[in-house]
C-alpha cells in the first residue's frame, strides 16, 4: 500500500488547529506508518506541557527543542510526523523536513477559530484577541507553508479520515514523474 513512498517520512505542516495531530494519526494508520508528534515528544522529554515550557523557558527555547526533536525524527523512516504550527519559521527545520514529503493542511482562519475557541493549551493563543492573533500568524506564515510539496485545501464536507485519504492521493500525484 505505501511502497510508493519507499519509506520516506510524511511531515504535516500548517497552522495550530489545522488538524495535523488528528489527521496525522489517521494518515499513519492508512499508510501502515508509525505516528509521531513533535509537541508530544517535547512534552514527554521535558515532562512539561507546551504552555508551561513557554512560560518557564520562553518561545526561543521551545523553538530550539523543536529543531532538536525534528533532527532526531528525520533520521527514522516510515513515520507520519505532526509538527507544531511554527516549525516552518526556522530555515534549519526545512533542512530536516526536506528529508521527506511535506504536506500542508490549509484550513481557513474562521474554521481554526471555531476549533480553538475554547483552547487553553496553545500559549500563542492566550491573547486578548485570539482571532486577530491567529490571522496575523497565518499571514506571516502562509508563504512558508506554501513551500510544502503537497497542498491540502480544507473541504468542509470531509471527515478527518477523508482528509487523510485525499492526502495519500495528492502525495501519489506529487511523486509521479513529470513527463
Ligand atoms: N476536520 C475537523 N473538523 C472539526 N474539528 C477538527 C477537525 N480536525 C481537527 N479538529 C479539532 O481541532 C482541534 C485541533 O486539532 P489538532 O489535530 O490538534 O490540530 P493541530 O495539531 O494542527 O493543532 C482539535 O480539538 C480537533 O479535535
Ligand atoms: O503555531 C505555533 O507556533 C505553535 C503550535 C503548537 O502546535 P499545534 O500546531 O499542534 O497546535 C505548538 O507547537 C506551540 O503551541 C506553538
Ligand atoms: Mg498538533
Amino acid at each position: 500500500m505505501n511502497d510508493f513512498l519507499k519509506g520516506s517520512n510524511v511531515y504535516l505542516i500548517g497552522m495550530m488547529g489545522a488538524g495535523k495531530t488528528t489527521v496525522g494519526k489517521l494518515l499513519a494508520a492508512q499508510l501502515g506508518y508509525r505516528f509521531m508528534d513533535t509537541d508530544a515528544v517535547i512534552e514527554q522529554v521535558t515532562g512539561l506541557p507546551i504552555a508551561e515550557l513557554f512560560a518557564q523557558s520562553g518561545e526561543e527555547a521551545f523553538r530550539q527543542m523543536e529543531s532538536q526533536v525534528l533532527a532526531e525524527l528525520c533520521a527514522y523512516t516510515r513515520l507520519t510526523i505532526a509538527t507544531g504550527g511554527g516549525i516552518v519559521l526556522k530555515r534549519e527545520n526545512w533542512g530536516y523536513l526536506r528529508h521527506g514529503i511535506v504536506v500542508w493542511l490549509d484550513v481557513p482562519v474562521e474554521q481554526l477559530q471555531t476549533r480553538l475557541q475554547a483552547d487553553t493549551t496553545r500559549p500563542l493563543l492566550q491573547d486578548a484577541d485570539p482571532a486577530t492573533k491567529l490571522q496575523a500568524l497565518l499571514e506571516q506564515r502562509q508563504p512558508l507553508y506554501a513551500q510544502a510539496d503537497v497542498h491540502i485545501r480544507y473541504d468542509v464536507a470531509e471527515t478527518s479520515e477523508e482528509v487523510a485519504k485525499r492526502a495519500i492521493e495528492q502525495i501519489k500525484q506529487a511523486l509521479k514523474p513529470s513527463v
